[in-house]
């Protein structure tokens, strides 16, 4: 893998900074491979690939028969090579999942080692796609192998180790006494980043009650005044981004919402269905502006990305809107950490191999306070929504089993049990007609450590929304005159649906929730960006001989 800056590490100056401002910037990492191609050309600061995206239109004709017909379109993509100072700000920052991708973070910095019963454990980005898988680059001509190299390496994206963590909680707590109460990690490895984070403080933040549980009321003590959407909220979450960037010397900031599951925003004509009447809205300090819709109107406005790693309706018509309106890019919604993870994998194998599911048991109790949070009723809603439509693609996909509008039966159920804290159980039962009347009974128990699953989508979602805003393109028109200028992605990055359960795309786009095409999306757009044909299994060097 690259290697990355040797960075100090960020002595805390105790107001919700590490003191990023001694760190040094990242070093150019150094190119694994370069591509060989008239297609693809490269400078100091930028790779420019000349890309021919290959799809298959397909129209009726008059009988009703498809009619398929191969359409080619020349895109040139542009990435800046330059790897820039990153900053992420958590909102959440002193829960379970703040506190354990921070210390995960420093703990791969200084590259600690710590002793469990079960032996020693040294510090790694396991459960991250960036950081710990690999991806074919191609075949090498004299052993006919395939060639993988580390993801990270397909384009110069930021090292994890490199980014500055900041952000904000209703809890006043620092991070090491939250480490201390989300209990996700060992005590060998908290009392070496301890003191590290003991310095950090989250910065105060907005919290508007009934967006919710009330069980989360008791945590509330690091609050902005103010319990309704107003400016001067926006305001200072954007003053509060502003002086996180220059108090750390940052080029680039990332913020996500790793904050409680809210209650879903009813969505009111007038209000938050326009970009101009959510301002509005806020203006007027309406009741259904959540707090996770000031972040996003405050990250828009700032130009930063803003991802929801929450499951409730944080982008209401009117944020994306204004999303687009000022090309800034968010993304969500809800980490896709174990249970549903598995899920959108098991059910695109079911279906993909002709076998009919026809119902879905998901049960699972956790006993950290993302679950106390859930047990209320309208909190629950928000997650129980995002956990059931991950299959709707998959089965709308396939004809041959389901009649127009049949599914599987699906049912979630979501207990808070304090006793298995942040190890979340997870039951599955995957019931499903196989050949001539049989039946195929699948059931799964799977115990998830849900903020070890969790943080290192939080990184993957950092690594890739930042690299998303160094990436430019234009299109060839399909007959070969050149069009506008470079532009930026849809605000709206459905590439990142692999780390999500319910992933938000562009309006009027598809949702795709299987989890090889997400992964297989990712994949290829990186590689398209230099030059590189897709990823094919059809291995016909190894057939046609
Ligand atoms: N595997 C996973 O852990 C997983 C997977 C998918 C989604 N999620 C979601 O991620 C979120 C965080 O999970 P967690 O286990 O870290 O929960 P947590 O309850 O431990 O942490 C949430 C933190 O958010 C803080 N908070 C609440 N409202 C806030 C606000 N308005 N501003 C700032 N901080 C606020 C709380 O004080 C708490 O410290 C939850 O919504 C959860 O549903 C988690
Ligand atoms: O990602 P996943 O394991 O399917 O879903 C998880 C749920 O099972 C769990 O109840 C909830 O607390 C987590 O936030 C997460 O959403």
């Amino acid at each position: 893998m690259a290697p990355h800056a040797e960075v100090e590490t960020g002595s805390p100056n105790g107001d919700g900074y590490t003191n990023g401002s001694s760190r040094a910037a990242p070093a150019a990492p150094k190119d694994l491979f370069t591509v060989s191609s008239p297609n693809v050309t490269y400078t100091d600061s930028e790779i420019r690939s000349k890309y021919t995206y290959r799809q298959t239109m397909v129209t009726k004709d008059a009988s009703g028969k498809y009619i398929a017909k191969p359409q080619e379109t020349l895109y040139d993509f542009k990435v800046d090579r330059k790897v820039p100072k990153t900053g992420v700000m958590l909102v959440g920052w002193g829960g379970n999942n703040g506190t354990t991708v921070t210390a995960g973070i420093i703990a791969n910095r200084r590259n600690l080692t710590w002793e469990t019963r079960e032996g020693s454990n040294t510090a790694n980005y396991y459960g991250s796609l960036i950081m710990s898988s690999t991806m074919k680059l191609g075949t090498d001509p004299e052993t006919m192998k395939d060639v993988n190299i580390p993801f990270h390496d397909i384009l110069p994206m930021v090292h994890p180790d490199d980014l500055v963590i900041g952000g904000w909680d209703i809890s006043g707590m620092n991070l090491a006494q939250a480490m201390d109460r989300a209990a996700v990690l060992e005590p060998a490895l908290k009392i070496q980043v301890r003191k590290e984070m003991a310095g950090m403080k989250p910065l105060p933040s907005i919290y508007y009650p009934d967006f919710i549980a009330a069980n989360q009321e008791d945590r509330a003590d690091n609050v902005l005044p103010g319990t309704k959407a107003c400016m001067a909220h926006v305001e200072q979450l954007r003053k509060d981004i502003q002086e996180f960037k220059a108090k750390n010397d940052l080029d680039k900031v990332i913020v996500q919402w790793t904050a409680n599951t809210e209650r879903y925003a009813d969505l009111v004509p007038g209000i938050n269905d326009t970009a101009d009447n959510l301002l509005k809205a806020i203006e007027s300090g309406h009741e259904e502006v959540s707090p996770s819709t000031i972040f996003a109107v405050a990250c828009i406005l700032e130009g930063v990305p803003f991802i929801n790693g929450s499951p409730q309706n944080t982008f209401v018509p009117g944020a994306i809107e204004l999303a687009e309106r000022h090309q800034a890019f968010i993304g969500g919604d809800d980490f896709k950490s174990g249970q549903t993870k598995m899920k959108s994998a098991l059910v695109d194998f079911l279906i993909s191999a002709g076998i009919k599911l026809t119902s879905i048991a998901s049960y699972n109790h956790l006993g950290n306070n993302d679950g106390k949070n859930l047990s209320s009723q309208r909190q629950f809603r928000s997650k129980e929504i995002s956990k059931s439509n991950v299959v709707d693609d998959m089965v709308e996909a396939n004809s041959v089993l389901y009649k127009e509008g049949e599914h599987p039966d699906h049912t979630v159920v979501i207990k808070y049990m304090p006793a298995v804290g942040d190890n979340k159980r997870a039951l599955d039962e995957y019931y499903a007609e196989i050949f001539m009347g049989g039946h195929q009974t699948i059931s799964i128990f799977n115990v998830c450590e849900d903020s070890l699953l969790a943080s290192p989508l939080i990184i993957d979602l950092v690594l890739v929304a930042e690299m998303m805003t160094r990436i430019q393109w234009k299109a060839a028109s399909s007959d070969g005159t050149a069009t506008k200028d470079f532009k930026r992605f849809h605000s709206v990055l459905s590439v990142l649906s692999y780390m999500l359960k319910a992933p938000l795309t562009p309006p009027g786009t598809p949702v795709v929730n299987a989890l090889a095409k997400q992964r297989s999306a990712l994949t290829n757009i990186f590689r398209a960006c230099v030059g590189l044909e897709p990823e094919s299994e059809m291995t016909l060097e190894h057939k046609l001989f």
